[in-house]
């Protein structure tokens, strides 16, 4: 569903990210892994296009979007939801909702009733706005604005930061869920347990290059610690 090849970028002269090789398959869930400042974030913000790529190659459904905007590959199927769940402060949760329905262009009204199924907390919160929800709120509304995209690969980074426990357990579920349901996931998890969970091939970055790609059952826990220290 989503090949990345040999895909570099950076910052300016800052270059991040060293020939990455990526492949998410379709109804997968890929959790890429990697210490802190490794270029986690550098890559999922390459492949949904905030960044542009300096070389290498992104191919979804086998078009090549490296050089689309990012809002193109929204509609073609690529939600994101970027770390730091941020939405429309002043905007409530309904209109936050509307707003990336809209964007996305207004796929089928059922989307949105999806979404709030995913995350009932919403439900009561629809009309507060996005700006005085607690953090975990704050993370399934930014997953329920990537969902009413209508994405058949969701890309989330980091969802369970900073998030309460008993939150981290539902979000968790809910992308269990959504692979069930059939949609691909590329996620980045700091915490093990959870990545290793939910994952189907665990990669894992390290000074911008994939050191280790594996399917999960290949791959003891030990075996994914131990890369981690690297
Ligand atoms: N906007 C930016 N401008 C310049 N350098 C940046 C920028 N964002 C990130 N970097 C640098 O790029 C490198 C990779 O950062 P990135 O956020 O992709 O890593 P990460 O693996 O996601 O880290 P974390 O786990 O802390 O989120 C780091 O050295 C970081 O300081």
């Amino acid at each position: 569903m989503l090949s990345v090849h040999g895909l570099s970028a950076g910052y300016g002269r800052a270059r991040v990210l060293f020939g990455v090789d990526l492949d998410v398959a379709d109804n997968s869930v890929t959790c890429v892994m990697g210490r802190n400042g490794v270029g986690k974030s550098t890559l999922l913000n390459t492949i949904t296009g905030l960044i542009t790529a300096t070389s290498g190659q992104v191919t979804f459904d086998g078009t090549d979007i490296t050089r689309r905007p990012a809002h193109a590959r929204v509609r073609a199927g690529i939600g994101y939801v970027p770390q730091g769940h941020e939405s429309f402060a002043p905007l409530t949760v309904a209109e936050n909702l509307d707003v990336a329905w809209e964007a996305a262009g207004r796929g089928p009204r059922t989307l949105v009733d999806g979404a709030l199924e995913l995350f009932p907390r919403l439900v009561p919160l629809m009309g507060r706005h996005a700006g005085v929800l607690s953090g975990g709120q704050a993370q399934q509304l930014a997953i329920a604005r990537a969902l009413v995209t209508n994405p058949r690969l969701l890309i989330l980074d980091e969802p369970t930061e900073g998030i309460q426990p008993s939150i981290v357990a539902e979000i968790e579920e809910a992308i269990a869920t959504l692979h069930a349901r059939g949609i691909a996931v590329l996620l980045v998890e700091q915490y093990l347990d959870v990545a290793l969970r939910l994952a189907d091939t665990v990669t894992v970055l390290d000074a911008g290059a994939v050191v280790h790609s594996a399917a999960r059952e290949d791959l003891s826990t030990e075996q994914v610690q131990s890369l981690l220290a690297i």
